[in-house]
């Protein structure tokens, strides 16, 4: 896994400080970065638009404009004149070259965005917006320079914000980049070092992008085992079935010995899925909530109080019963909307979904101090996982999934891993990971995905 941070200014000033660099030795090395890119993935003679601002965003313009010059045909467009004392400096290196400067954008084959980088502070006027707008109507390959121009601090976007190709962001990744917003317009990130290593150029954090390589899935190692050996779990199945028996299937299809779901009615079940009418003596780990619509309280509460790894799903971010149980380490999968209701539940905040969605990491960060033990999964374009501090994001998801049955298939996953013996981060995060990589791997359209085609793929991981 790959460390984010909320701000990278206290780790631009520890080089300074720590090991002698200045701010044009690191500016150098992030425009060398995005320089060897283009060199790297183009041919020479390509022309190359950088469109300039007035910080030291525009400043690595600046910088990359004179790498660059004579190996491409480059122009630059200076939106604002050079403020900072580095722009000025660059633009004065520049100058020195002759470089062609224009006084309109245009349509080149790669585009540069160093218009705004982490020093966006004030929502864009009609002039850079309009600018942003012409930037993304070409048909150029889009390049930002540390973070698209137009998204904030907290990873909000304004109304016109630069769609790249790829993102070069400088030191480190930024926690701006991973809100559910971002998706659309960051493209592939690449970090460039700015002068050491990053693991140097890094220090403490509490959030972390998970990679492939985080995905830990439920491998047989014994070979003297039986079903019994690989847990035993229940999915409480309410009014609407489906739900339940979704992820009955999910979780059977992804290792765990023993599926039951757990049912008044009498159901029609795969044969390999058992059906049970109260929890199994030995089962080791419950799904509730999916579909579980109106269910007596007591026997929710019961089942709730199970000494038994558990996945909390869906209704139940309705209920109040929830809070009765949030000092275990349960696990629980709430959308957006579920989430904002279950902040409301534990008093922790009355906000809109557009409110939790402008500062997602904030109200996951406030949930998890009030309730330490909960993993918290919440779902998104861009999934964060968490608990007690550490917050891990997940942002190889796709809007293939974005589907009814979807989030069943999830639950019935992390069920089977916990029944498998997982510890609760554990399940979540390989489960979350596995269920994005099976979304992958679906190579129909991207529209086309049933919960079944999900499973089918998942087996194949
Ligand atoms: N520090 C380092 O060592 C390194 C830094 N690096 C690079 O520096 C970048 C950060 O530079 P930065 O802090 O100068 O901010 P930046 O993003 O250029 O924007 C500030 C300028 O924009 C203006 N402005 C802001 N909002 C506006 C608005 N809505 N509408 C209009 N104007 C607006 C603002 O104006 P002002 O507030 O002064 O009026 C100011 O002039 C960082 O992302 C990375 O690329 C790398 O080279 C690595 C080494
Ligand atoms: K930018």
């Amino acid at each position: 896994m790959q460390k984010i941070f909320d701000e990278v200014n206290s780790l631009d000033k520890r080089c300074y400080e720590e090991f002698f660099l200045n701010e044009d030795i690191l500016m150098e090395h992030a425009a060398s970065s995005i320089c060897s890119y283009i060199e790297d993935i183009f041919e020479e003679n390509k022309s190359v638009l950088i469109v300039c601002g007035s910080g030291n965003n525009g400043a690595d313009g600046l910088a990359l404009a004179r790498l660059l010059y004579k190996k491409f045909d480059v122009s630059l467009y200076l939106a604002s004149a050079p403020k900072s004392p580095m722009a000025k400096l660059q633009y004065k290196r520049v100058k020195t070259l002759n470089i062609k400067e224009v006084d309109e954008p245009f349509e080149a084959d790669i585009l540069v965005d160093c218009l705004f980088g982490t020093g966006l502070n004030k929502p864009l006027d009609e002039k850079y917006l309009t600018l942003i707008d012409t930037l993304n109507s070409y048909n150029s390959f889009n390049i930002a320079c540390d973070i698209p121009s137009g998204i904030n601090h907290f990873g909000q976007i304004s109304s016109s914000t630069f769609e790249a190709d790829v993102t070069i962001t400088m030191g480190a990744l930024k926690t701006s980049l991973f809100s559910d917003f971002s998706k659309d317009y960051v493209g592939e990130i690449i970090v460039s070092n700015l002068g050491v290593q990053r693991e140097i150029y890094e220090t403490q954090t509490n959030k972390f992008l998970l990679d492939e390589s985080d995905m830990k899935l439920p491998f047989r190692n014994k070979k003297n085992s039986h079903k019994g050996s690989y847990g035993h779990l229940n999915v409480v199945a309410g009014c609407k079935k489906g739900a339940g028996i979704i992820a009955a299937k999910a979780a059977f299809g992804f290792g765990a010995g023993l599926v039951s779901v757990v049912c008044h009615e009498n159901l029609d079940l795969p044969y390999h899925i058992m059906q049970t009418h109260f929890i199994s003596e030995n089962c080791t780990a419950i799904a509730i909530g999916m579909g579980l619509g109106k269910y007596e309280t007591d026997e929710i509460r019961k089942i709730l109080n199970k000494k038994v790894a558990k996945i909390v799903d869906a209704d139940l971010f309705y209920d109040d019963l929830i809070c009765e149980v949030l000092d275990q380490e349960i696990v629980l999968t709430p959308h957006p909307k579920e989430f904002v209701s279950l902040l409301k539940l534990c008093e922790i905040a009355d906000i809109s979904v557009q409110e939790l969605q402008n500062n997602r990491f904030l109200y996951v960060e406030k949930f998890c101090k009030k309730y330490p033990n909960v993993v918290l999964l919440l779902k998104g374009a861009n999934v964060i996982i968490a608990q007690n501090e550490k917050i891990y994001v997940n942002s190889f998801g796709s809007a293939v999934l974005s589907k009814g049955g979807s989030g069943d298939v999830l639950s019935g996953l992390i069920g089977s891993l916990l029944a498998q013996g997982y510890k609760p981060l554990e399940a979540a995060i390989s489960a979350s990971l596995a269920h994005a990589m099976g979304a992958r791997n679906y190579k129909k359209n991207n529209y086309s995905l049933i919960p079944s085609d999900l499973v089918e793929e998942i087996r194949k991981l």
